[in-house]
C-alpha cells in the first residue's frame, strides 16, 4: 500500500513507475524498511540518527558504484548496438535528419508567430505557447510534419493513455494522416515493377486520380482486365520503408541513449516499447499481413452466416504484393453519413446494431479484430450491408481480459463500481494488492463528476431553449441545426474521452497497468458511441438486448443479427 500511495495522483505513468521503483530501491526504501522492524525513533544528533547517517551514505555510495559499474559494463553494448544501428540506417539517416531539421524550423516559425501575437495583448501566456515545442499542440504539428512514422507515433500516443500524460493523449487523437499526392507515373512504375508485368495486362483500366492519399499509402479506383469488375488498388509510398526505418532507428537509439543514462527507464521498459512500435508498424507496411487480416474477418463472416449482413473486400492475390494491394471496390458511406444512410434505409438504428453485432462477434471468434472502426472504415454499403474496410491495424484480445471487459461494460451501465473496481483489477497487471473498496469509491466519484457535468450541459441547453433529441432529430435540416448537431456530438465525445482517460488514470494510481488491447477496445468503443448518438440516438448500446456483445452470443441464436 505504500508504493501505492507513493504514486497516486502522479500524471505521467512512466514518472509514476520512476517514482515507485525509487521509493523502494532508494535508501528512504532500506530506511523505512529497518525503521519498521526495529521499530526505531530517529531523533537529530543522537547516536541512532548518526549510525542511520552512516548506514545511509554507505547504502547510496553502493549503489551508485553498483550503477556506475554497470553504465561501464553496458556502455560497449551500447556503443555495439548504436553503431550497429547506424550502420543499418546508412545515408537516409543523414537525409532523415534534414528533413527533421527544416520540420522543427517550420514549426518554430508557427510558435514564434503565435507568441509575437500574444505578447502584443495584456492576457497572461497560455501554457502551449509557454512550452514551445515541447507543448501538446507544437508537437503534434511538428510529428504531423515528420510524415509517417511520426504521425503513426502520434496514434500511438493517442491510444496508449496508460504510456503518455493525458494531454499528450488527448492532442493526439488529431493527429491527421494528410500527406502529398504521389504523381500517378510513379504510380504506374511502382506497379509495374511490383507485378512484374505491364499494368495494362493485369487493369483495363486505373483512374489517375487517387481515392486517398495518406502518408503510407494512396488509393486509386480501377477495373480488373477480364473479369471487369470493379477494384482498388492500394499502392504503398514510394520510399517509406526507408523513411520508417531510419525513423524507427533514430527513436530506437534515443530510447536506448536514455535507458543508458537513467537505468530505471529499463524498469519501465522504454526500448521494449520502442520495439513494439516498431514490430506494428513494420506490420502496417506489409500488405500481405493486411491481406491475411481481411481474409480471416472474411472466414469469420462465413463461418457464422453473416455475409448477408457485412463484408470485407476481396482480395485479388493475383495482382497483389507486399506493397501493392488489389481489393473488390465496395461502395457506400461512412457510418457519419445519417443522410445518405437514411436513404438507403429504412432503419439506421438497425444498420447500427448490425455492425455493433458483427465487430463485437469477431472479438473472439475471429483471429483479430479491426481496431480502427473510424467512419472512414466503417461504412454502410449501397446493398444495405455493413463494409468494413482497412485492416491495417488489428488487436488480439484473450477471452479472460475479454470476459473482465464485459463486466467493466457492464458495471459502466449499472453503476456498479465494485464490479467496475474488479473487473479493472483483473485486467490491469499488478504485483500489490489493490484496495478494491476504495478503488471503487473513486470511480464513482469520476462517473458522479462527469454525470453533474452532462446535467449541467443539458440544463445550459435548455436554458438557451435547445433540447438535445429535438436538435438530432431535425439533422437534416437547415445549415444552423447540422452546426448545432456536430457542436454537440463533439462535446459528448469529449466527455467519454475524458471519461476513459480518468478511468485509467485513476486505476494506474492502483498500480494497475493495462494491457494495449484495452485502449484499442476502448477507442473503438468511442467511435461506436459517436455512431450511436447520430443514427439511434435512444439506443443504449450496452444494454439493449438486440445487442450481442459475445457472451451472450454463445447463449442466442443468430436472430439479433436480423
Ligand atoms: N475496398 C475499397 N473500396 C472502396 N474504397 C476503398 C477501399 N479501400 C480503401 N478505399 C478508400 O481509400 C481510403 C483509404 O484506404 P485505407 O483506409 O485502406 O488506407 P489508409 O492509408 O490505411 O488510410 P487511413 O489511415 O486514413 O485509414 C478509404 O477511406 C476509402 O475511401
Amino acid at each position: 500500500m505504500a508504493v501505492v500511495s507513493a504514486v497516486r495522483g502522479g500524471r505521467w505513468p512512466l514518472f509514476q513507475r520512476h517514482r515507485q521503483i525509487s521509493s523502494s530501491s532508494s535508501t528512504m526504501g532500506s530506511w523505512g524498511s529497518l525503521r519498521s522492524r526495529r521499530h526505531l525513533s530517529f531523533r537529530p544528533n543522537s547516536k541512532r540518527f548518526a549510525l542511520f547517517a552512516r548506514y545511509s551514505q554507505s547504502q547510496s555510495q553502493d549503489l551508485f558504484s553498483s550503477r556506475l559499474q554497470d553504465s561501464v559494463e553496458n556502455l560497449p553494448k551500447l556503443v555495439e548496438d548504436i553503431v550497429q544501428t547506424s550502420i543499418n540506417t546508412g545515408p537516409r539517416g543523414a537525409l532523415r535528419m534534414a528533413q527533421g531539421i527544416q520540420a522543427v524550423i517550420g514549426v518554430g516559425g508557427e510558435w514564434l508567430s503565435d507568441m509575437s501575437k500574444s505578447t502584443n495583448s495584456t492576457a497572461e501566456l497560455p501554457i502551449q505557447l509557454q512550452l514551445g515545442l515541447l507543448s501538446p499542440f507544437y508537437l503534434r504539428r511538428l510529428f504531423e510534419r515528420m510524415g509517417a512514422t511520426y504521425i503513426k507515433l502520434g496514434q500511438f500516443i493517442a491510444s496508449a493513455p496508460t504510456l503518455f500524460p493525458p494531454e499528450y493523449v488527448q492532442e493526439f487523437q488529431n493527429c491527421f494522416d494528410r500527406a502529398p499526392v504521389v504523381p500517378f507515373d510513379e504510380i504506374k512504375t511502382i506497379l509495374r515493377e511490383e507485378l512484374g508485368r505491364p499494368i495494362e495486362s493485369v487493369y483495363e483500366y486505373v483512374d489517375p486520380t487517387p481515392i486517398a492519399s495518406a502518408s503510407i499509402a494512396q488509393v486509386h479506383g480501377a477495373r480488373l482486365r477480364g473479369s471487369q469488375e470493379d477494384v482498388v488498388i492500394k499502392v504503398l509510398k514510394p520510399g517509406i520503408e526507408d523513411i520508417l526505418v531510419a525513423d524507427l532507428n533514430f527513436v530506437y537509439v534515443v530510447a536506448r541513449l536514455l535507458e543508458f543514462l537513467n537505468p530505471e527507464l529499463s524498469r519501465a521498459s522504454l526500448v521494449g516499447i520502442v520495439k513494439d512500435i516498431r514490430e506494428s508498424m513494420l506490420e502496417e507496411v506489409d500488405f500481405q499481413k493486411e491481406a491475411a487480416n481481411i481474409e480471416s474477418f472474411r472466414r469469420y463472416l462465413e463461418a457464422v452466416g453473416l455475409t448477408q449482413q457485412a463484408t470485407a473486400p476481396k482480395v485479388y492475390y493475383q495482382c497483389s504484393t507486399k506493397r501493392v494491394l488489389t481489393m473488390q471496390r465496395l461502395y457506400g458511406v461512412p457510418l457519419t453519413d445519417l443522410d445518405t444512410i437514411s436513404s438507403l434505409v429504412s432503419s439506421p438504428e438497425t444498420s447500427l446494431i448490425t455492425a455493433l453485432n458483427v465487430w463485437f462477434g469477431s472479438l473472439l471468434a475471429c483471429e483479430t479484430f479491426h481496431a480502427d472502426v473510424h467512419a472512414g472504415n466503417l461504412w454502410l454499403l449501397r446493398d444495405g450491408r455493413i463494409g468494413f474496410l482497412d485492416f491495417g491495424i488489428v488487436g488480439r484480445i484473450s477471452p479472460k481480459t475479454w470476459a473482465a471487459m464485459e463486466v467493466f461494460l457492464e458495471s459502466i451501465a449499472t453503476e456498479e463500481y465494485e464490479a467496475m473496481a474488479s473487473a479493472l483489477i483483473e485486467m490491469g497487471a499488478t504485483n500489490t494488492n489493490v484496495d478494491s473498496k476504495a478503488f471503487a469509491r473513486d470511480l464513482e466519484k469520476i462517473f458522479s463528476s462527469i454525470k453533474a457535468s452532462i446535467i449541467t450541459y443539458i440544463f445550459l441547453q435548455r436554458l438557451v431553449d435547445l433540447d438535445t433529441e429535438v436538435v438530432i432529430a431535425t439533422a437534416r435540416g437547415t445549415n444552423t441545426t447540422a452546426t448545432a448537431v456536430s457542436a454537440n456530438v463533439i462535446v459528448d465525445e469529449r466527455q467519454m474521452n475524458a471519461l476513459f482517460l480518468d478511468v485509467v488514470r485513476v486505476s494506474e494510481s492502483y498500480g494497475l497497468k493495462f494491457p494495449r488491447e484495452f485502449a484499442l477496445l476502448m477507442k473503438q468503443l468511442l467511435y461506436f458511441d459517436r455512431y450511436t448518438r447520430l443514427l439511434a440516438p435512444n439506443l443504449n448500446m450496452l444494454q439493449d438486448q438486440r445487442v450481442s456483445i459475445a457472451s451472450n452470443r454463445r447463449s442466442n441464436s443468430r436472430d439479433n443479427f436480423r
